[in-house]
């Protein structure tokens, strides 16, 4: 706890008051009685700590620790340089927001709250391939139960009914990371199939595997609707070529006939990182007003958005009104695809629009399919640089908001849900978003050391639900108009912490 420090908020002025660190949160609150003020942030949130200024600095509030946060905002805090106090702050906030680096447990392990519903039920992958309906043309394979074949992927995958475990251990063999292509998702009329899988191993030598290629005809055979399978590789061109120099690449159709191959034109991790920081830099803390537009352009996130939701209502269109199975992959398969299956699907089966189905879709389609929740955000670690960060999950989450957003009546969860979950993504107050993959979750038993995210939400439901959600029976098909006419920025996530762009009641009816 320090006393007499001065938090320099960008909207209301220098508030005086006291700031504390416990192992979980950052704790300030005002020091005058009649307006209360207080900032409560999970450390978790935290990316980077700087002190600013030394004993000698003069200027006003020149004398601070400078906080940059993950989630949109930056935190200055000016101390007095007589306290003596800002050294000790300063080395609580590190210690408690990198645990990782500092060889201290995250916070989800001294959690012990109890929450009547468990979250760790919501997922049960047979229960929603059986939800789904799997027809005697495919079958679950335990071939990856302790994760021999494929060490981030899920143990238990579904598979074309002819293809045996000996036969699926070539095709993994061909695949990035042993990534070979399995269902997500089938149509329950036409079993036209969502399949995803990592790139092939094509290589500039041009490298053909004959179990591959098998592999990809007997997927296309499953679906008595068509001779014909679209792969549609989430990457520009250029990179799914670039790949080919580290030995990846992208299926010949000389070699897979009947597929025919689309290039989706997503970009990767290392632009999608360099658009938000250029976002955060336009949207924290002031808005320019006249420059308000060009500046967004000049993110390019808002296309990103529109890319990723075009390429998601290709695949849902091929599924639905070609009755074509679809295979997606990118390089790894762990970001775009993850982000494109997920989308197609909320697309197509309304039980994902719901809150439940939207938290087993999470659950399957990023966190058991092995996208790396602990590196792209970086839970616990200090190296706020690291090249591998990305806010692919948070791109996934704004697609969602474009689709509630053109669709109000259609989901049965709210704006509020879906900041919840980007809040936790960050906090590491639950276990649900920790580490990369199901292996490394069930090593560390996180199903019984820590509390999952959906027990918090599930037992205060009320507060997630949408008053406007209608149960679209008739209408399960969701296409949403993916164009920069319609795609807009994302203010309650991206602003939020504006109090000027919050819509107030008008100032003469305040009390
Ligand atoms: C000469 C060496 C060629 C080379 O490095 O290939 C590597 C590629 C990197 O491949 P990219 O696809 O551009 O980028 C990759 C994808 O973003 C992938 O996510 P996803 O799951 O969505 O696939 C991430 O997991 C990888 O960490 C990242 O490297 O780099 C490029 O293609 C950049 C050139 C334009």
């Amino acid at each position: 706890m320090a006393q007499d420090v001065t938090y320099l908020c960008p909207y209301n002025g220098q508030v005086k008051g006291s700031l504390s660190v416990t192992n979980y949160r950052l704790y300030f609150k005002n020091a005058e009685r009649d307006s209360l003020f207080i900032l409560d942030v999970p450390l978790g949130v935290i990316a980077r700590v700087e002190k600013i200024g030394g004993a000698t600095s003069r200027g006003e509030n020149s004398y601070r620790i400078d906080i940059l946060c993950k989630d949109m905002r930056n935190l200055r805090f000016a101390h007095k340089q007589e306290n003596h106090s800002r050294r000790q702050v300063f080395e609580k906030i590190q210690l408690y927001s990198f645990p990782i680096t500092n060889k201290q447990p995250l916070f989800a392990y001294s959690l012990k709250e109890e929450y009547e519903e468990n979250g760790w039920r919501v997922y049960d992958p047979v229960a929603d391939y059986k939800r789904q309906g799997i027809p005697n043309t495919w079958r679950i394979s335990r071939v990856n139960e302790n994760y021999e074949l494929c060490d981030t992927y899920p143990s238990l995958l579904v598979v074309p009914k002819n293809a045996s475990d000996e036969y699926l251990r070539h095709v993994a063999g061909f695949r990035s990371r042993g990534r070979l292509p399995v269902m997500s998702w089938i149509h329950p009329e036409s079993q036209a199939t969502i399949t995803r899988s990592s790139q092939p191993m094509v290589g500039v030598a041009g490298r053909r595997n004959r179990e591959d290629e098998g592999y990809i005809q007997m997927i296309m055979d499953a679906n008595a609707q068509t001779t014909k399978l679209f792969i549609m590789d989430a990457r520009p061109s250029v990179n799914a070529v670039a790949n080919k120099a580290k030995g990846g690449g992208y299926e010949n159709e000389d070699a897979y006939t009947n597929a025919e191959l689309i290039f989706l034109d997503i970009h990767n991790i290392h632009v999608m990182r360099e658009s938000l920081r250029k976002l955060k830099e336009v949207c924290f803390p002031n808005i320019n007003e006249t420059h308000w537009l060009s500046n967004i352009e000049a993110t390019h996130w808002l296309e990103h958005i529109k890319q990723i939701l075009a390429g998601a209502v290709r695949i849902a269109d091929k599924v639905e009104y070609y009755k074509t199975s679809v295979l997606v992959h990118c390089s790894d398969g762990w970001d775009r695809t993850a982000q494109l299956t997920s989308l197609a699907m909320i697309m197509l089966d309304p039980y994902y629009r719901t809150l439940k189905g939207f938290e087993v879709l999470i659950e399957k389609e990023w966190l058991s399919f092995g996208h790396k929740f602990a590196q792209r955000i970086g839970h616990g670690e200090d190296k706020h640089s690291d090249a591998d960060r990305s806010p692919v999950f948070l791109q996934f989450i704004d697609c969602v908001w474009q689709m509630t957003n053109q669709f109000p009546i259609a989901f049965e969860f709210n704006e509020h849900f879906l900041i919840t979950i980007m809040d936790h993504l960050y906090s590491c107050l639950f276990g649900t978003f920790l580490y990369n993959t199901e292996q490394q979750r069930a090593k560390e038993d996180v199903k019984h050391k820590t509390v999952s995210l959906w027990s918090f939400i599930n037992s205060n439901i009320e507060d997630f639900l949408n008053p406007l959600y209608a149960t679209y029976l008739d209408q399960h098909v969701l296409l949403p108009v993916a164009s920069m006419r319609q795609i807009e920025l994302w203010m309650g996530y991206y602003c939020r912490w504006n109090p000027r762009l919050r819509p107030q009641e008008p100032i003469h009816l305040r009390n």
